[in-house]
């Protein structure tokens, strides 16, 4: 199913909690919404579920508009925080209220419903939990039935609000990896919400990076990544230093820290006009040496080894920068000298 957004926009008082957001979701795809604290991402997708109202725009599902559809007959299943499971139900009656709940018509009959729920147990490997009370399994486990509830009523859409925000890294990283399997053996179209970058990339097909309401880049993690949109975008992704820039006919300038221009040509991004800008530089976009006597522009502070490399904290005239290097190259309180290889540049407005 194929999802289109057209110029949605939601206040709620002050506070412009969607802003024209257009967005077009091809059926089978995977996409993340990812943005800051208080950028809109929930308040989408509760629009989109039906659970709120925008003031302005269109939602469509397979073409159809919305607007005058009720939440429950949205084929849409959700997982969010806020619906919490059901506590004094088993985890086999959380799964098979959506269900219940259906107006008789389209109820299905009750050994149809205890087949449904047998079968999402067995595929969510929590079979033997079926008679457990939510309190009696693990944080992983709830998340599992929570996707299982919302699958029960074979969704056309899944939507989910940060699925995997309360589980520690190593639970939150095999539940993602079983739910992009989930995701693409089910053949459904999903949303899911997040601050994490990494979950984002990892996930999904597309990420929709939101600012103050705006969705201000929609693309692929490799183009989000490799060309980011603007100096937010830029700066939200990929461990960037954020570095003072100014424009010149011939280079980009970083004064006033002691570091060398960098030719146009070597820029990934490149403002319009000259004048101030601001540079993103990630960490492994800087060629660092050990420092001659009277030539160093930096000091090493820390050194951590993370895979084949050294993950670096250098002290640049008072700005820490995160680098990447060789293991062994410089110790700690060593002078260096570091140069930006690359960098992305984008006028700074103020
Ligand atoms: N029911 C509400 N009443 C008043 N303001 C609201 C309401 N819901 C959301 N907002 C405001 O709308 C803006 C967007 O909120 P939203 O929850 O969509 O952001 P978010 O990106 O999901 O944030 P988070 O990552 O913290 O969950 C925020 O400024 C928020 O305070």
């Amino acid at each position: 199913m194929s999802l289109e957004v057209a110029q949605l926009s939601r206040r709620f008082g002050d506070a412009q909690a969607l802003r024209d957001v257009s967005l077009a979701v091809r059926g089978g795809e995977f996409v993340a919404l990812l943005g800051p604290s208080g950028s809109g991402k929930t308040t989408l997708l509760r629009v989109l579920a039906g659970l709120d109202f925008a003031d302005a725009g269109t939602v469509r599902i397979d073409g159809r508009d919305m607007s005058a559809v009720p939440a429950r007959e949205r084929g849409i299943g959700f997982v969010f925080q806020s619906y919490a499971l059901f506590r004094h139900m088993s985890v086999f009656e959380n799964i098979a209220f959506g269900l219940r709940v259906r107006p008789r018509a389209q109820r299905p009959t009750r050994a149809e419903i205890a087949r449904r729920v047998e079968a999402l147990l067995g595929r969510m490997g929590i079979a033997e939990l079926a008679r457990r009370l939510p309190e009696q399994i693990s944080g992983g486990q709830r998340q599992r039935v929570a996707l299982a509830r919302a699958l029960a009523i074979e969704p056309r859409l899944l939507l989910l609000d940060e699925p995997f925000g309360a589980l520690d890294a190593e639970v939150r990283k095999g539940l993602r990896r079983w739910l992009r399997a989930l995701h693409a053996e089910l053949g459904l179209t999903s949303l899911f919400v997040t601050h994490d970058q990494e979950e984002a990339m990892e996930l999904a097909d597309r990420v929709a990076v939101m600012q103050a309401g705006a969705v201000v880049q929609f693309d692929t993690p490799a183009a989000i990544l490799d060309r980011p949109a603007s100096a937010f975008v830029a700066g939200f992704l990929g461990h960037a230093a954020r570095l003072p820039a100014r424009l010149a006919a011939d280079a980009l300038h970083f004064d006033p820290l002691p570091l060398p221009p960098l030719p146009r040509a070597a820029l990934r991004a490149t403002p319009e006009a000259e004048g101030p800008a601001v540079a993103f530089v990630r960490s492994h976009e800087w060629r660092i040496r050990p420092a001659a006597a009277g030539e160093g522009n930096a000091t090493l502070l820390h050194a951590r080894r993370s895979g084949g490399q050294e993950q670096l904290e250098i002290d640049l005239a008072g700005q820490v920068i995160e680098a990447e290097a060789a293991p062994g190259l410089l110790q700690p309180g060593q002078p260096c000298r570091i140069e930006a290889v690359t960098a992305r540049a984008y006028a700074d407005k103020p």
